[in-house]
C-alpha cells in the first residue's frame, strides 16, 4: 500500500454456526478488538445478521454478508437485496468468492453487477478473484485474475476505490496449502497495478488475501507490500486462531 492504513481482517463464516455459538464467538472476540486493532469484519449468513448487528452495534467490529442480489428489487425468490443488507448496516459484502462462481454458475458479469448493487447501497463489496490449480499450472494466473478485476473495473470505474479485493487461489481455500508470500505478493502487485491504472486512488484500496491463512502464515503474508489484510475462512471459526491472525495485523 502506498501510505499508511489500518489492515483489513475479515471472517468469512461461510454457511457455519448458528445462533449460540455466534454469541459465544463474538463476545469472546468483541472485547479484545479495539480502535488499536487492525479493523476486524466478520461475515455471516443472512439470516444471522440481525442477531451480530445487535451484539457488534457500539463494538469496533464490523459486520457484513457474504453475498449480494444483482437485483434491486422484486420477483427474485430467495435473493437478498443491498438495501436488505444495508438494512441490518452491513459494512461488507463479499461478492464473486470462488464458491459462488463455481457451484452458482457466477460469472464476471454477474459479479460486476453485484459489486455495483452493494457500491449503490453504501456497502463496500469484498469482489473475490483467483485462479484454479489448473490455470496456475497453465500459467494462466495473471490472465485470470485481470480479467476477474476488469470486468468490475468496467463496471463501477467512477467509485473503483471504493471497493476492497480479495486474492484468494482456489488452490488454497480449505485446503490447508496457502500461496506462499512471494507468490500471493506477486499476485497482489499484478491487481494493484491494474487498479492504478483505473484510479488515482488505488492506493487505498485494500487488496486481502485469502486461502487457508492461519495463526502460523498470517505474519509473514500481511508483511508484503501489497498485502494489506486477509479474508480467513476456516480460521475465523476459531477464536484463539482468528485473534493471533488480528494481533499479526495490527
Ligand atoms: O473466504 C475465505 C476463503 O475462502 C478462505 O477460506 P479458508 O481460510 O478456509 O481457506
Amino acid at each position: 500500500m502506498g501510505f499508511h492504513m489500518k489492515k483489513l481482517i475479515v471472517g468469512n463464516w461461510k454457511m457455519n454456526g448458528d445462533l449460540a455459538s455466534n454469541a459465544a464467538l463474538l463476545q469472546t472476540l468483541m472485547p479484545k478488538i479495539t480502535s488499536a486493532t487492525c479493523t476486524v469484519a466478520v461475515c455471516v449468513a443472512a439470516p444471522y445478521l440481525a442477531s451480530v448487528q445487535a451484539l457488534l452495534s457500539g463494538s469496533a467490529m464490523q459486520w457484513g454478508a457474504q453475498d449480494v442480489s444483482q437485483h434491486e428489487v422484486g420477483a427474485y425468490t430467495g435473493e437478498v437485496s443491498a438495501a436488505m443488507l444495508r438494512d441490518f448496516s452491513a459494512r461488507y459484502v463479499i461478492v464473486g468468492h470462488s464458491e459462488r462462481r463455481q457451484y452458482h454458475g457466477e460469472t464476471d458479469v454477474h459479479v460486476a453487477l453485484k459489486a455495483q448493487r452493494a457500491l449503490a447501497a453504501g456497502i463496500t463489496p469484498i469482489v473475490c478473484v483467483g485462479e484454479t490449480l489448473a490455470e496456475r499450472e497453465l500459467g494462466q494466473t495473471e490472465e485470470i485474475v485481470k480479467r476477474q478485476l476488469a470486468a468490475v473495473i468496467h463496471a463501477n470505474g467512477h467509485c473503483i476505490s471504493e471497493i476492497v479485493v480479495a486474492y484468494e487461489p482456489v488452490w488454497a481455500i480449505g485446503t490447508g496449502k496457502t500461496a506462499s508470500p512471494e507468490q500471493a505478493q506477486h499476485v497482489h502487485a499484478v491487481l494493484r497495478a491494474q487498479l492504478r491504472a483505473a484510479s488515482a486512488h488505488a492506493d487505498k484500496v485494500h487488496i486481502l488475501y485469502g486461502g487457508s491463512m492461519n495463526a502460523a502464515n498470517a505474519q509473514q503474508l500481511l508483511a508484503q507490500a501489497d498485502i494489506d489484510g486477509g479474508l480467513v475462512g476456516g480460521a475465523s471459526l476459531k477464536t484463539a486462531d482468528f485473534l493471533s491472525i488480528i494481533a499479526a495485523a495490527s
